[in-house]
C-alpha cells in the first residue's frame, strides 16, 4: 500500500468526527496524549502484515476468520480468569471450525483495547435526570451521576495499561502451553444435554480425538510440533476514540509506513463510517488490516466508494466488510452488495456480525439477542455467498468465556426471565461460553456443507 497523499495521523481532525466525547479540559487531553505517545507500541507492524496475509487467504476462500470477544472491556472486570476463559473458548471454537472447514482459522480477539462504545443517544435519562451516555471505560464511568459520566482523558492511559497487560497474558497463553490442541479439545460439552444435535457434535469431537491419536502414533506431538502446542491470537477493537488511536500511531522502521499500534486489526463502526468523516480518514492512512461494519442502509455505490477510499490498491486482506443487518434483512440486502463488489472486481473479505442487527428489549427490560436469530443471520450469510459465488469468510461475535445470561436461547434455553441471573455486560448482550461453542458447531456444519 503506497502512502496516502497528505495523510498524517492527525489529519482526521479536519473532518467531522462523530461519537467523540466532549472533554471539559483541552489541557488534560493534551497531557494524556503526550503520555500515550511516549509509551511503547502494543503490537509490532510485522504482526499486522502477517495478519493481512492470512486475511487475504480468507478473502480468497482458503481460510476463515473468527473474530470475537467482549462488547466492551471494563476496568472493574479486568482479571486473568476472565481473559483465560475467553481465550480458551475462542480456541475451542477455532478447533471445531478448522476441523470441519478443513482450512486454517484466523483468530482475532475483541480484546486488549475494546473499550470505546458508540451510542444511539448522546444522553441517558433516569428519574427525570439527563446525563451524558456511558461511552465505555476509556471515556467515562457507567455510574449514573454527573462526575462519573464526565469524560476523563486520563482513562485513555489506564485503558492503554490494561490493554498492555491483557495482550501480555494472551501472548503467554498462546505460546506457553494453554493453546495445546490436546488441552483445547477438552471442551465442556455440558451444553449438549438434551440437544437434538448431540449425535453430530459428539461425532465431531470423537473424530478430532482420533486424529490427534493418529498423529501421536505417527510421532507428531506437542513436544516436536509447535503447531500443535502454540497458536497466534491477534487483537482488534473499534477505532472509535481517535485521540487514543492517533497517539498510538507509529512509523514502522522496516517499511517507513504508518501503523496503528494499538491493535493488529481495527474496524470502523456502523455509526462512524461516513465517507468524508474522521474515522474513514484516519484508517485510510494506516497499513493495518481494517474492517468496516456494513448495516442494512448501505447502498452499492457508497460501498464501492468506501472500498476505494480504504483500499485504493485493491490489496487482498486489507479490508474486511463485516455485515450486521439482522436476521431476515441480510438475506434481502446482501445479494445486491455481494454481486456489485464481485462485478467491480474489488477484493474484500466478507464476515458476518450476527449480533448488532438482532438486539431487542426483553419483556424483563434487559437488552438481549436470541440465539436462533443470531444463527439465522449466519445461515443467511452463508446462503447468500453460496448463491453469489463469493466467500462467506468469517464471523464476528460479541461473546465471553463466562457463564453469563445475556442472550436468550441456546441449548439451555435461557429465557427472558433468566436474564437477571447473571447479566454483567455494560453495554450489549454477549453469547456465553456454552452458546458460542454450540454456535461454532453449527457454523462448522455450514462450512462442511460449503466444502461438500
Ligand atoms: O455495541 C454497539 C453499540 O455501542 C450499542 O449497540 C449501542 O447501544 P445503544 O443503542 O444502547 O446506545
Ligand atoms: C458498535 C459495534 O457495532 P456496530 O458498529 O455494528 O453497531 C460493535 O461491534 O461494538
Amino acid at each position: 500500500m503506497s502512502p496516502v497523499k497528505d495523510w498524517r495521523p492527525d489529519s482526521w481532525r479536519a473532518h467531522p468526527a462523530h461519537q467523540q466525547p466532549i472533554y471539559p479540559s483541552a489541557d488534560a487531553v493534551l497531557d494524556a496524549e503526550k503520555i500515550l505517545r511516549a509509551q511503547p507500541p502494543l503490537v509490532f507492524a510485522q504482526e499486522a502484515r502477517d495478519l493481512r496475509r492470512q486475511l487475504a487467504n480468507a478473502a480468497e476462500g482458503r481460510a476463515f476468520l473468527l473474530q470475537g470477544g467482549d462488547c466492551a472491556e471494563t476496568f472493574a472486570d479486568f482479571g486473568a480468569v476472565r481473559i483465560k476463559d475467553t481465550f480458551r473458548v475462542i480456541l475451542q471454537m477455532a478447533v471445531v471450525l478448522t476441523f470441519a472447514g478443513n482450512m486454517p482459522v484466523v483468530k482475532v480477539a475483541r480484546m486488549a483495547g475494546q473499550f470505546a462504545k458508540p451510542r444511539s443517544s448522546a444522553e441517558e435519562s433516569q428519574g427525570g435526570i439527563s446525563l451524558p451516555s456511558y461511552r465505555g471505560d476509556i471515556i467515562n464511568d457507567i455510574g449514573f451521576n454527573a462526575a462519573a459520566r464526565t469524560p476523563d482523558p486520563a482513562r485513555m492511559v489506564q485503558a492503554y495499561h490494561q490493554a498492555a497487560s491483557t495482550l501480555n497474558l494472551l501472548r503467554a497463553f498462546a505460546q506457553g502451553g494453554l493453546a495445546d490442541l490436546h488441552q483445547v479439545h477438552q471442551w465442556n460439552l455440558a451444553f449438549l444435554d438434551g440437544n437434538p444435535l448431540r449425535g453430530k457434535y459428539e461425532q465431531l469431537a470423537a473424530r478430532l480425538q482420533e486424529a490427534l491419536e493418529f498423529m501421536a502414533v505417527c510421532g507428531v506431538n506437542s513436544d516436536n510440533t509447535p503447531a500443535i502446542r502454540e497458536t497466534t491470537l491477534y487483537t482488534s477493537h473499534e477505532a472509535l476514540l481517535l485521540n487514543y488511536e492517533e497517539a498510538l500511531t507509529r512509523i514502522d522502521s522496516q517499511t517507513g509506513d504508518w501503523y496503528d499500534c494499538s491493535a493488529h486489526m481495527l474496524w470502523i463502526g456502523e455509526r462512524t463510517r461516513q465517507l468524508d468523516g474522521a474515522h474513514i480518514e484516519y484508517l485510510s492512512g494506516v497499513h493495518n488490516p481494517i474492517g468496516v461494519k456494513v448495516g442494512p442502509g448501505m447502498e452499492g455505490d457508497d460501498l464501492i466508494r468506501m472500498i476505494d477510499k480504504l483500499n485504493p490498491e485493491n490489496a487482498p486482506g486489507r479490508l474486511t466488510l463485516i455485515t450486521r443487518m439482522g436476521a431476515g434483512v441480510l438475506g434481502d440486502k446482501l445479494p445486491a452488495l455481494a454481486r456489485r463488489v464481485q462485478q467491480e472486481g474489488r477484493s474484500v473479505l466478507w464476515s458476518t456480525d450476527p449480533m448488532h442487527g438482532n438486539t431487542v428489549k426483553a419483556s424483563s427490560g434487559y437488552k438481549t439477542r436470541n440465539f436462533d436469530k443470531i444463527l439465522q443471520e449466519i445461515r443467511e450469510f452463508f446462503a447468500v455467498h453460496a448463491a453469489e459465488g463469493s466467500h462467506a469468510g468469517g464471523v464476528h461475535l460479541e461473546m465471553t468465556g463466562e457463564h453469563v445470561t445475556e442472550c436468550t436461547g441456546g441449548a439451555w434455553e435461557i429465557s427472558d426471565a433468566d436474564l437477571a441471573t447473571c447479566y454483567r455486560t455494560q453495554c450489549d448482550p454477549r453469547l456465553n461460553a456454552d452458546q458460542v461453542l454450540e454456535l461454532a458447531f453449527c457454523v462448522a456444519e455450514m462450512l462442511r456443507e460449503g466444502r461438500a
